[in-house]
């Protein structure tokens, strides 16, 4: 009974004293809180807004893609942290509602869009501090990368054992650190990485200055001080060694050879538009209409580019209507399943990052679109679509690309057949529906020719020899896309069965019901320019050849 005694009573004013004191301790880190998520919620709001003016032009930059799916990932786990569920729970309750019924991007689409954007960064080579200012090529695209926005892209490649691009986000994260008032991410925990990443690319001298200086920060950092004695002991043992030996330990760097036509280099110049044709071929490349001997076609002929001879590349113009195209889009969309590849071992399809796209299968039967589009695909190329596969609808997003490969199966790979229908793919046609504003060329590193999306227009190629064997020659791929989306329809037509091996040309002639259906042994040439048939005329004035996005 404390109220009996003064003294007692005195206490309890101690008590309320030591809890009024908690209330407001409790209240004031409530309040940081609350002024915490406020700039949270603030910066939300100014993105989403910004977002508002143009949705399209604000998701089709690579930089605001990541951001987005990074403001709903590792971001909105920091607002939820600091939601306290006690006293929030109807909130809370909320919250995870949205996320069970709404689209909410994973860690895996985190790790994705970072992944992209480092993708990104080599083929286009994109400096980094460019890149963090929202530049994509000079030109300011989006709001800047905070310090902690960079530090995700470093914690994600070294998630993904990818050291080059963490030392290069973990620098940049540093920088930007420097510039901010409300930080954005401890140096500490940016100087962690940094020291790791360095040494792992062997530069063990820094990787211990940069631990030094976290130790600084962090004294009684348990993971930094054994690290620096690993580093020191590294360091002296490599001293002793160098002063012992000759010099035949010298490393040879040995840089990738630019000429390499499979090279990496090769492929990446070309995305970039680095590599033109020899005048020798392209003053000789021809824009004409053709009508393939087809009556429907008097009228209204195709409009046929040639982009590159031995392999023959074309390039048909306006052959796809907006009124096509959207259809087309509006039907896949709901569908779209991550593309899938063969893997040569087991035969089996399977997602892989060297084919990052969203893809789904139309039937002509869905659409008179649908069915329109396959009816002058036969026209253009005079190949039935009877042992065509379904056309095919592909979007590329932030960084998506399908690196270089052929669209034949070799005789090598396991079930080669088994998922191509009836034989080997004689020819693919691919159109374009959309344009694309950076990147994001069909480039075929083996000769150096690159073909830039245009909306409505076609690419097609042969990719079998008249023997029915690859023509290595047609190695082609989808470069990464920098800014825009890139919508595809690629359309792959098979050898009947019985013409697994035989000529194209024959299989032409089967197409056009020219020929019998009988197995055809030996080689056999293709007929010198299957397009010369229906000349009439040129259209080099709305032929405009090459014309490379940014
Ligand atoms: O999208 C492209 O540019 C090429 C696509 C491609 O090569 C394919 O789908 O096989
Ligand atoms: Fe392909």
């Amino acid at each position: 009974e404390v109220y009996t005694s003064l003294a007692e009573l005195e206490e309890l004013l101690s008590t309320e004293a030591v809890l009024i004191n908690t209330l407001e301790n409790y209240i004031r880190s409530e309040e940081q809180k609350i002024d915490l998520l406020k700039r949270y919620a603030d910066i939300y709001q100014k993105q989403h807004n910004k977002a508002a003016e143009d949705v399209q032009l604000y998701i089709s930059n690579p930089i605001n893609a990541y951001t987005l799916v990074k403001r709903l990932t590792t971001d909105w786990k920091q607002v939820e942290a600091l939601i306290s569920t006690d006293v929030s729970n109807d909130y809370m309750a909320n919250i995870t509602y949205i996320k069970e019924t709404m689209k909410f991007p994973t860690d895996e689409d985190l790790n994705g869009a970072a992944v992209a954007l480092t993708r990104l960064q080599d083929t286009y080579r994109l400096d980094t501090s460019s890149l963090a200012r929202g530049e994509l090529n000079g030109v300011k695209y989006s709001a800047e990368l905070s310090a902690a926005d960079c530090f995700e892209l470093g914690r994600q490649s070294y998630n993904n054992g990818d050291y080059y691009h963490t030392q290069l986000w973990m620098r940049e994260a540093d920088s930007r650190l420097r510039r901010e008032t409300n930080e954005t991410v401890d140096r500490s925990d940016i100087l962690e990485y940094l020291a790791f990443s360095t040494y792992k690319q062997g530069n063990i001298p820094l990787a211990l200055d940069l631990t030094n200086k976290l130790l600084e920060i962090l004294p009684t950092h348990q993971r930094a001080l054994g690290n620096k004695i690993y580093y020191e002991d590294e360091l002296e043992k490599s001293f002793s060694k160098r002063k012992g030996d000759d010099d035949s330990e010298e490393i040879a760097f040995e840089g990738p050879s630019i000429t390499d036509p499979y090279g990496r280099e090769h492929y990446e110049m070309l995305c970039r538009g680095e590599i033109e044709l020899p005048t020798e071929m392209t003053s000789r490349l021809k824009c004409r209409y053709v009508n393939n001997n087809n009556p429907f076609l008097l009228i209204a002929p195709f409009k046929l580019e040639e982009a590159h001879r031995k392999p023959d590349l074309y390039i048909f113009h306006d052959v796809m209507a907006d009124s096509e195209i959207e259809t087309v889009k509006r039907l896949a969309q709901p569908r779209f399943r991550r593309a899938t590849v063969q893997n040569s071992q087991t035969g089996e399809l399977e997602i892989a990052q060297y084919r990052i796209s969203k893809s789904a299968w139309l039937k002509e039967e869905e659409h008179k679109h649908v069915a329109d589009i396959a009816q002058r695909v036969t026209d253009m190329t005079g190949l039935t679509m009877e042992t065509a596969e379904e056309l095919q609808v592909v979007n590329y997003g932030i960084g998506g690309h399908y690196e270089p490969h052929f669209d034949f199966a070799r005789k090598d790979e396991k079930n080669a057949f088994k998922s191509l229908g009836t034989g080997n793919r004689i020819a693919t046609v691919l159109f374009y529906m959309s344009d694309v504003a950076q990147g994001g060329a069909t480039v075929f590193p083996a000769v150096g020719a690159a073909l830039w999306p245009k909306k409505g227009t076609a690419a097609f190629w042969h990719n079998l020899h008249a023997s029915g064997d690859g023509d290595k020659l047609t190695r082609h791929a989808a470069c990464p896309v920098l800014a825009g989306s890139k919508w595809a329809e690629p359309a792959a037509f098979f050898l009947p069965f019985v013409y697994k091996f035989a000529p194209p040309s024959e299989a032409l002639r089967y197409a056009a019901g020219k020929a019998p259906v009988l197995r055809l042994e030996g080689p056999e040439e293709p007929p010198e320019d299957f397009f010369s048939l229906g000349l009439m005329g040129d259209f080099g004035r709305d032929c405009k050849r090459g014309i490379r996005n940014k």
